[in-house]
């Protein structure tokens, strides 16, 4: 894949260079990771494969098991399901209250891995207090794990170096990584700065970038990590993942840097008192960052994109 390379001298990192920390010179604003876009063109594609499936008789389905009435989670769940109609795949939903026990919560899982309409399938997390989240998170069928989380799918991701992986992987790994090849960058040899230990994004995207295809360099840090911004200052790519508002800050980003914010943190708006959802990324970044996923509208939209993708692998798989 050619385009620009990330550090490169390029017209975007040498403009952006000129609205670097002293804050003069012509403000050129990043180019932005269209999550919304991309995830679009991905929808339609997979609603191809879907229709072809269909063909043969085949209608891939998607569950979730949704516990409690989390206003945020409600609205994730209720969007992978309008997603899913729009590609073609049938929903398939167990919701239970949040009095839901740890026993209850197994049988809603232990039922999903025998339908046969359910091609695959997500536990919307965090559960309620007081659930063994882990206990039940490996009860999913490896094969059905929608998300790309359960153990033996992260083992495969730790021992395959090379070649095909025929399992599913971390959805929002994945959906960084397609956004940015989509948008004709080339991760091969970049330097990855990964912000965040989580095991949905921090702990998973680095066993996928570091795979040979991909060839990217990988550091990990986190909350704890000293002098944070003499790490990401080295990154041509910021995989900003920490769950703390605002924390890559314009001082961390390396003039013509690639920035995608994966933040999702809950907030109460100082000025009106509603609450909204807050990224890890600085509004002041755009001004030296050579690309930047925004948010919301970046790795949102390509995560869900991904669990759909999953779900018509899996389909796939089960054909042949
Ligand atoms: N088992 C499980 N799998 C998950 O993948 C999972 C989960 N649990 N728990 C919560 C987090 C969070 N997450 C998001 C996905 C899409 C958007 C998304 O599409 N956001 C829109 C905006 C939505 C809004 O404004 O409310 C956007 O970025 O444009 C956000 C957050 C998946 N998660």
């Amino acid at each position: 894949m050619t385009g620009p390379r990330a550090g490169s001298e390029d017209a975007a990192g040498a403009d952006a260079a000129g609205a670097d920390a002293a804050g003069s010179g012509p403000a050129r604003r990043a180019q932005v990771l269209d999550g919304t876009a991309t995830a679009r063109a991905i929808k339609s594609e997979l609603a191809e494969r879907v229709a072809a499936l269909a063909a043969r008789g085949v209608v891939p389905g998607l569950g979730t098991v949704l516990v409690g009435d989390d206003p945020g989670s409600r609205a994730y769940v209720g969007g992978k399901h309008k997603d899913c109609a729009e590609v073609g795949i049938a929903s398939i939903r167990a919701d239970l209250p949040a009095t839901a026990t740890q026993a209850e919560i197994e049988v809603a899982v232990d039922r999903l891995n025998h339908d046969p309409a359910c091609t695959g399938y997500i536990v919307q997390l965090p559960l309620p207090k007081g659930i063994d989240t882990n206990r039940v998170l490996e009860l999913v069928d490896p094969a059905k794990d929608a998300d790309g989380l359960h153990p033996t799918n992260l083992g495969r991701l730790v021992l395959r170096v090379d070649g095909p992986i025929d399992s599913p992987l971390p959805c929002t790994p994945r959906g960084i990584i397609e956004l940015v090849e989509r948008h004709g960058i080339d991760l091969a040899g970049t330097h990855v700065v990964v912000v965040g230990r989580g095991t949905t994004v921090g702990r998973s995207i680095g066993l996928l970038l570091t795979r040979r295809e991909l060839n990217a360099t990988v550091t990990l840090t986190h909350t704890g990590t000293r002098e944070l911004a003499a790490h990401t200052r080295e990154a041509d790519v910021i995989v900003a993942a920490a769950g703390v508002p605002g924390i890559i800050r314009p001082e961390h980003v390396r003039p013509g840097a690639i920035v995608l914010d994966v933040g999702v943190t809950r907030v109460v708006d100082d000025e009106t008192g509603r609450t909204r959802l807050a990224g890890d990324v600085h509004p002041g970044v755009a001004e030296v960052a050579g690309w930047l996923s925004p948010n919301p509208g970046g790795v949102g939209p390509m995560t869900r994109a991904m669990l759909l993708a999953n779900v018509v692998e899996a389909a796939e798989r089960a054909q042949v």
